[in-house]
């Protein structure tokens, strides 16, 4: 199978963020699922992983990946995604600074930055070279609890002045998802309410229709 870069690799449409996950052959069924359904961009993120398991999980998502031709994002190892020749990496505040994931990243690869409630952030981060900028928690999320609440206002004001792709991120849910979107959002990357849903393919491909026309 090839593991060729991806040529194509646009940040927008269903964002799926990878839930915690000790079982790689559900991580590996759930992430199939998502791409089945329509999801275009997938970004593993597990905190509870140990180094061992996040290598081999990493390594597994980024061939199902390359099958489905859709980038693969590490969440803040960029060592992580450096090593397995992943598509790009997220980073955060608590995370290396985009400047020197830039330099230590292969050329073409994605760096995607957390801006939370903060439109200069997502300014400088423009600035330092990111990729796409994130804003969250839009809604309550169960997944991280404690992420600092952002208004849809935000979007509205970042859209006229950011011009990198933008992703919405936070306790988005089928019945949300929409205002994000028409407010401003390219992206909008979801974990709980795609993961933990009875049919993955069917709610990813719910998701992927609030898309109709834009991707
Ligand atoms: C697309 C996207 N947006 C935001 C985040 C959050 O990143 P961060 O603030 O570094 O928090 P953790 O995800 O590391 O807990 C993200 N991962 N992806
Ligand atoms: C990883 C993450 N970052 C957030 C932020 O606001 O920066 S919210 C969040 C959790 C996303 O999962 P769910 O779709 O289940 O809410
Ligand atoms: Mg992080």
């Amino acid at each position: 199978m090839s593991m060729r870069p991806l040529r194509n690799l646009r940040i927008r449409g269903l964002y799926a963020i990878t839930p915690d996950s000790q079982n790689t052959n559900d991580l590996l069924d759930g992430t199939q699922q998502a791409l089945t359904g329509g999801a275009q961009v997938i970004q593993y993120r597990n905190k509870s992983a140990d180094k061992v398991l996040r290598k081999e999980q990493a390594g597994l998502l980024l061939q199902l990946c390359r099958q489905h031709e859709i980038p693969l994002i590490i969440n803040d190892h960029i060592e992580l995604a450096i090593e397995i020749g992943a598509d790009g990496v997220h980073v955060g505040r608590d995370d290396i600074s985009i400047s020197t994931a830039r330099k230590l990243l292969p050329p073409g690869k994605i760096i995607g930055a957390s801006c939370y409630n903060n439109l200069e952030s997502a300014l400088e981060a423009e600035k330092q070279g990111a990729d796409y900028v994130a804003f969250g928690a839009f809604y309550p999320s169960t997944t991280k609890p404690d992420a600092i609440p952002v208004s849809i206002n935000l979007v509205n004001q970042a859209r006229q002045i950011i011009t990198k792709p933008i992703v919405g991120i936070g306790g988005i849910r089928l019945i949300n998802a929409a205002v994000v979107i028409q407010n401003g959002c390219d992206a909008i990357a979801v974990c709980g309410d795609l993961f933990q849903a009875e049919n993955i393919k069917v709610r990813a491909a719910q998701y992927a229709r609030l898309f109709a026309g834009k991707l």
